[in-house]
């Protein structure tokens, strides 16, 4: 990856990057919030360009980010009132543009993800990482905003890693983002169909292309980071028997034919992401929220239904359920009492619930859930994405 050009300098808030003993007059004011450069927070500013003291509200997701200054030098002279700060509006905490954010994702130039990031964050600069891993830690380190992640797709189901990925790392999630996923086969100019013998590309595009391959006559798979490498690959290489699935913006940029489109098994695949912070949003209630949490349960009989019942009781729609092995247990001993103790999985499941954090009946459900669960973590509470993929 060509990090250098990507990843600079972690940037901090203005309360570390700049001294707070040299304080600036304060300029009239804009009247309406500005973002500049994200490597420079302090930058964003709703009145002045002296942003000495960080507020804790950004513009995009409404919690921490790019402080909002309040200036605290005297008044003019004149009584202009201009210069004082306007009141936030609910519109400056929920605005997605995403100027001056930069977003990491896992892949390089063209590949979905990074479609996906300048879907939730319009405005944004995107940052390639190699791996998952990598976008988590970038975020953490302040090097990137916000990551943003593929979790599941119609067709090829779960990317478990990263709901591995989420209890590992302490970041949030404050939002989703479903991009309908059209693939392309592509191939170096002048190598047909015919002469392909091999494709190559992210597991889960192949997954999700599967019928077509067989049905072109391509019999080997090549699995890579993503779709994006893969054209990369094909095209430096310069392979005349192998091809791409990848996005038709990754042809343009590396040079490649586009000899088939949409041929992803079924016309409607969505890859459903999640956007990751720091920190996490405010809850609210007016708008469709969902909530993700991961439990673990003792074992015995009914234990799952019982936990599912907290949920079916308050009429609390579930939308997604995913097992995963509970990595620091992975196997536990059972001792039923009428056969020799066996080792037994353990689980950890993370369900995606259709309501808020800030709905006492979501919050009395995990009170309840919290009661018998072994462990319990709310991974976030985000606006339902209501899009059209
Ligand atoms: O390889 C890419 O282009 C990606 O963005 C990754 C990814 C995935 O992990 O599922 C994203 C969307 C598609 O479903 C295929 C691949």
């Amino acid at each position: 990856m060509d990090s250098t050009a990507c990843l600079r300098l972690p940037f901090l808030p203005a309360r570390t990057s700049r001294s707070s003993s040299s304080p600036r007059r304060v300029p009239r004011a804009p009247s309406s919030i500005k973002c500049c450069a994200a490597a420079d927070f302090s930058s964003l500013s709703i009145s002045s360009a002296s942003p000495r003291r960080p507020a804790v509200v950004n513009g995009v997701d409404g919690l921490a980010g790019p402080p909002v200054p309040v200036p605290d030098s005297p008044a003019p002279a004149s009584r202009d009132l201009h210069w004082l700060p306007r009141p936030l509006t609910s519109a400056d905490l929920m605005g997605t543009s995403g100027e001056g954010l930069k977003v990491a994702y896992q892949g390089c130039p063209g590949a979905y993800s990074e479609a996906a990031a300048k879907k939730a964050y319009p405005n944004c600069q995107t940052v390639p990482c190699e791996h998952f891993d990598t976008a988590f830690k970038a975020v953490e380190n302040w090097l990137a905003d916000r990551a943003v992640l593929p979790l599941e797709n119609s067709l090829g189901g779960s990317i478990h890693r990263n709901f591995d990925l989420l209890l590992r790392h302490r970041l949030h999630i404050v939002g989703e983002v479903r991009l309908a996923v059209r693939h392309c086969l592509l191939a170096n100019p002048g190598v047909k169909i015919e002469n392909l013998k091999s494709a190559m590309s992210h597991p889960q595009a192949l997954a999700q292309c599967e019928n077509t391959l067989t049905d072109f006559g391509i019999e080997h798979r090549e699995a890579v980071d993503d779709t994006a490498g893969a054209a990369k690959i094909v095209a430096e290489q310069k392979l005349q028997d192998t091809g791409a699935i990848a996005s038709s913006l990754a042809a343009e940029l590396y040079g490649l034919n586009v000899l088939a489109e949409n041929i992803q098994d079924d016309k409607d695949n969505v890859t459903r992401f999640m956007m990751l912070a720091r920190e996490p949003i405010i809850p609210r209630t007016d708008k469709p929220f969902k909530t993700s949490i991961v439990f673990s349960l003792e074992e015995g009989p009914g234990q799952l239904f019982k936990a599912l019942g907290v949920f079916a009781l308050r009429e609390i729609n579930l939308t997604k359920i995913e097992s995963r092995p509970h990595k620091k247990r992975p196997l536990r001993i059972a001792d039923d009492s009428f056969s020799t103790p066996s080792k037994q999985f353990d689980y950890l499941f993370y369900m995606d619930l259709e309501a808020s954090m800030a709905d006492p009946k979501t919050q009395n459900a995990l009170g309840n859930l919290k009661e018998f669960a072994t462990f319990l973590r709310v991974l976030g509470s985000y606006p339902t994405d209501v899009n059209e993929a």
